[in-house]
């Protein structure tokens, strides 16, 4: 067995910062200790640099089928870039069409990912059919460690829930610990303002942002928040992107109800400016929620900063400009929603750091430790200390890059952040003490990574 010691790094945690040396061994943390107290068969010089958990990213979609194409990363690709990112952790959405059980949808993305991933996963089940069946199999689900499910709101006819089938798919958790994840837009509405939109020759991608509206989010947070106290059920709000839908998510918590929120680097860093860029460039940051004005963002670093926001996804969906996003010239609506950015969220929340927006450990509690106990991968995952798993991170904190479709490891052809500078970068990756990046270099392969069972939500036990 060897012993791998990460030697002379400043550890950072969500909870403390500390000189340490950190024994590996098996795949796991053995023990940290102050500098040049162990030995060990190998030694990895940390000297200058942080040492941090690996990330977890809870929300990814490799392989997604959206508006008639799929997400360009397959778990092969999307989970090498990650990687690269100093994530060692996805949890990614399976999907239930309308007419399938869980099951079948599960099966599929367990024969996507198995094998191909660089590192571990674990699984969300979207719920897009709420009938008997699909409530008992959610508790067979929670069973074996997928225990968390999202609905939307949006998107009818494709994965929408109504009030109905969102209330009875909550209680059904309120049972079984599950924890319900909620897409909360009005689409119902969205989808009359869509129409009236294009009636009027609207069809640049800037109305995507035009016509799904702050408003429109923050009532259906609220409507979600609502039918969550109703049945009894915690709620997890994802990819929060307008002020309005935060004050909702803050006056719930304040009233002392399990409701958490999550947002995203797109919506802390990019902005409308970006959806209304010509020649059609806009459409490379068509996602729903949309980005918002700018003065958002800085409700959004509040959130995170207060607790109001507990996590910080990726939402990685990436389409290509060429071929995928283009679907949608001459009509917004069928531009495939999302955006690429598994292999850029530790460096912009590092920047973020840098920017003075949270702590060194608040950035590590946002990416690592809260989405781990948010999920029930803690402290297996999110964490260093002693029996969890060897996934870690040497990052520089003090080397620049700049972030670029022509460097980046995402199956993509474009980057969302193309050209900005960050100060930050990832040096050496460990995965269950396995070399995933060093020193810059890839040493990991397909099939390392492993399906991770998760117990239910930690914040509720
Ligand atoms: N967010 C987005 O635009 N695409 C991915 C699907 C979803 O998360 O709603
Ligand atoms: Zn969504
Ligand atoms: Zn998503």
């Amino acid at each position: 067995m060897t012993r791998t010691l990460i030697h002379g790094g400043l550890v950072i945690t969500a909870s403390d910062e500390v000189h340490a040396d950190v024994l590996i061994e098996d795949g796991r943390i053995a023990a940290l200790a102050a500098p040049g107290v162990l030995t060990a068969d190998r030694t990895i010089d940390a000297t200058g640099k942080y040492v941090i958990p690996g990330g977890v990213d809870a929300h990814t979609h490799m392989e997604l089928p959206f508006g008639g194409t799929f997400a360009s990363d397959t778990f092969e690709t999307g989970t090498r870039a990650a990687a690269w990112g100093g994530t060692t952790t996805i949890i990614d959405f399976a999907v239930q069409s309308v007419g399938q059980a869980l099951r079948e949808g599960l099966d599929a993305w367990h024969a996507k990912a198995e094998g191909n991933c660089a590192i571990d996963y674990g699984f969300h089940m979207i719920v897009s059919d709420v009938n008997e069946d699909t409530l008992k199999e959610m508790d067979l689900l929670v069973e074996e460690g997928v225990t968390s499910f999202k609905q939307f709101m949006a998107y009818p006819g494709v994965f929408y829930s109504d009030d109905g089938q969102i209330l009875r798919a909550m209680q059904r958790s309120a049972d079984n610990g599950g924890l319900i994840m909620m897409h909360a837009e009005n689409g119902i509405a969205i989808d009359v303002l869509v129409e009236q939109a294009l009636a009027r020759g609207e069809t640049d991608p800037r109305y995507h942002g035009e016509v799904r509206k702050a408003l429109l989010e923050a009532e259906a947070t609220h409507r979600a928040i609502r039918l969550a106290q109703v049945a009894g059920a915690p709620l997890y709000v994802v990819h929060v992107s307008a002020m309005e839908a935060v004050a909702e998510l803050a006056r719930a918590r304040d009233e002392g109800l399990p409701v958490f929120g999550e947002t995203c680097p797109q919506y802390l860093f990019l902005s409308t400016d970006n959806l209304a860029e010509p020649d059609f460039e806009g459409a490379k940051y068509v996602c729903s929620t949309p980005l918002r004005p700018r003065e958002h963002q800085a409700k959004l670093w509040q959130g995170l900063r207060t607790n109001d926001l507990q996590v910080v996804s990726t939402d990685h969906c990436p389409f290509c400009f060429t071929g995928q996003k283009e679907l949608g010239r001459g009509d917004f609506s069928k531009i495939p929603n999302g955006l690429p950015g598994v292999e850029n969220r530790m460096d912009l929340l590092h920047q973020a750091v840098v920017d003075g927006h949270i702590s060194r450990r608040r950035w590590i509690e946002i990416a690592c430790a809260t989405p781990a106990r948010m999920f029930g991968l803690y402290p297996k995952k999110g964490t260093i200390a002693p029996g969890a798993d060897a996934d870690v991170v040497i990052y520089d904190p003090h080397t620049e890059q700049v972030l670029s479709a022509e460097t980046h490891h995402m199956n993509v052809d474009y980057s969302a952040y193309e050209g900005r500078r960050v100060t930050g970068r990832v040096e050496t990756v460990l995965s269950r003490g396995v070399p995933v990046v060093t020193e810059r270099e890839y040493t990991g392969h397909a099939g390392h990574g492993v399906f991770t069972p998760r117990s239910t939500c930690q914040y509720l036990n």
